[in-house]
């Protein structure tokens, strides 16, 4: 059985999309995203569960961060849970001065807020269960949780459905060190974080590579390198697989264009969305151009 490191503790959304990706296997609940993947670099985990971008509020920066950082790992799968909250209280206290969650939660539901409970602070937590696990502390009020929260722990709950959005959404990657991949299965997405060489036009190098391949990205992200002030990551998805020529083509293109290149993974997309590939695009029209360019070089013109 594999040891699965998840984004807890117990009663967090991560922990849901860790019983869809990885059910039968153990899961292990750990503080932070980081502290996940850092399980699974030092071998203490085969792999972890992370939170990566939301509907609403956008990417989760930690987990790019613990990406780019360290020994490269790769995602191999992914879920995408409906994100919709119950706020959760001590028995019997109706006084909420203070009410806790997880940064991205309290983006989610600050109409809600605004709305039904005007005077209370909202206050960071670490996650959505970490909030509960304070509330039953005494160090807040309330905690705005996942709904299986309250089956973890002793609370009553106050609201249910709560979400300004109401089809908000979570995505969620599986990843493990880099070994086989996935195998390709015509709905999957691709990941790389590119450092740029810092010159005019380099982004947009690297996003004519993929579309002058008719490559669709489905995400694009920054983040600060750390070292050099105004110096960034770029972090993109895009539609395909690598084990597809034309993703392979794109790949190494990119990598001319890149200071340094780091592969995070080709794995099934969770809504098996499948991209729109154009005539002169296709994976064939890839492999005949380069049958026909071998050939030339070869001199075999007939
Ligand atoms: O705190 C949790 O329950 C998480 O799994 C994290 C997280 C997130 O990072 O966005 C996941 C889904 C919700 O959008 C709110 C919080």
């Amino acid at each position: 059985m594999s040891r699965i490191a998840y984004f807890g503790p117990q009663g967090t959304f991560t922990e849901q999309a860790a019983r869809i990706l990885a059910g039968g296997e153990e899961l292990v609940p750990v503080e932070t995203v980081r502290l996940a993947m850092t399980a699974v670099r030092n071998g203490e985990a085969d792999a972890a569960c992370v939170p990566i971008e939301n509907s609403v509020e956008g990417v989760v920066p930690t987990t790019l961060d613990a990406l780019s950082e360290s020994t490269p790992l790769v995602a191999v799968a992914e879920a995408i849970l409906p994100v919709h909250f119950s706020v959760l209280t001590r028995p019997g206290d109706r006084e909420i001065r203070t009410v806790a969650s997880h940064p991205h939660a309290l983006a989610q539901v600050r109409d809600w807020l605004e709305a039904n409970l005007p005077g209370a602070n909202p206050v960071a937590s670490s996650s959505t269960a970490a909030a509960a696990v304070g509330v039953l502390q005494g160090d807040f009020d309330a905690a705005v949780c996942a709904p299986v929260a309250v089956e973890h722990y002793d609370l009553e709950v106050l609201a249910t459905e709560v979400a300004d959005v109401t089809d908000a959404a979570t995505r969620f990657l599986l990843v493990r060190p880099p070994g086989d991949l996935p195998e390709p299965t015509g709905a999957d997405r691709t990941s790389v974080v590119a450092a740029a060489v810092n010159r005019t036009g380099t982004l947009a190098e690297l996003l004519t590579a993929l579309a002058d391949r008719g490559i669709n990205l489905t995400r694009l992200d920054a983040r600060p390198t750390r070292n050099n002030f105004g110096e960034y990551r770029f972090f993109i998805d895009f539609e395909g697989h690598v084990a597809e020529p034309r993703i392979l083509d794109a790949l190494t293109a990119l990598r001319r264009h890149c200071r340094t290149l780091r592969f995070l993974g080709s794995h099934p997309r969770a809504d098996r969305v499948r991209p729109t590939i154009e005539p002169g695009f296709g994976n064939d029209d890839f492999v005949d151009a380069s049958v026909w360019a071998d050939a030339v070089r070869k001199g075999d013109l007939a």
